[in-house]
């Protein structure tokens, strides 16, 4: 299966960090999604319901994140992708989240999993 839906770019202020100094503040991650959906199905009822809904996606990898309020970026992804997959019942997807201002001299540095058996 080819078809996909994708969210690239999510922006969620949260705690995030393995230092006690980071543990006082939110920082930014920046999540691209993308995920194996059949889009044949909405794609001829042009029913939301039959879709992998991008927005409600959106709010729950928001909701997830600021939730769990994670020290690492690999904890972080490995709950986010089973929470999907759980949620949504996406059967593979591939999740990355960037941490822009962890590293001065990178734009960003971050982890990228793939999980799940390819439709
Ligand atoms: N592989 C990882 N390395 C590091 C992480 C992480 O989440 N995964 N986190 C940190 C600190 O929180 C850092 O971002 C503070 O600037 C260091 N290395």
């Amino acid at each position: 299966m080819a078809d996909r839906v994708f969210i690239e770019g999510l922006e969620v202020e949260t705690v995030v960090g393995v230092y006690d100094w980071e543990r006082d503040i939110t920082q930014r991650l920046v999540i691209d999604l993308d995920m194996d959906w059949d889009n044949r199905v909405p794609g001829a009822s042009d029913d939301v319901k039959d879709a992998l809904d991008y927005a409600a996606v959106s709010d729950c990898v928001i909701r997830c994140l600021q939730a769990l309020q994670p020290k690492l970026l690999e904890h972080a992804a490995e709950v986010l992708a089973a929470e999907l997959q759980r949620a949504f019942g996406i059967e593979f997807l591939r999740l990355s989240i960037r941490k822009p201002g962890a590293v001065p001299a990178a734009s960003a540095v971050g982890v990228r999993i793939e999980r799940g058996r390819r439709l």
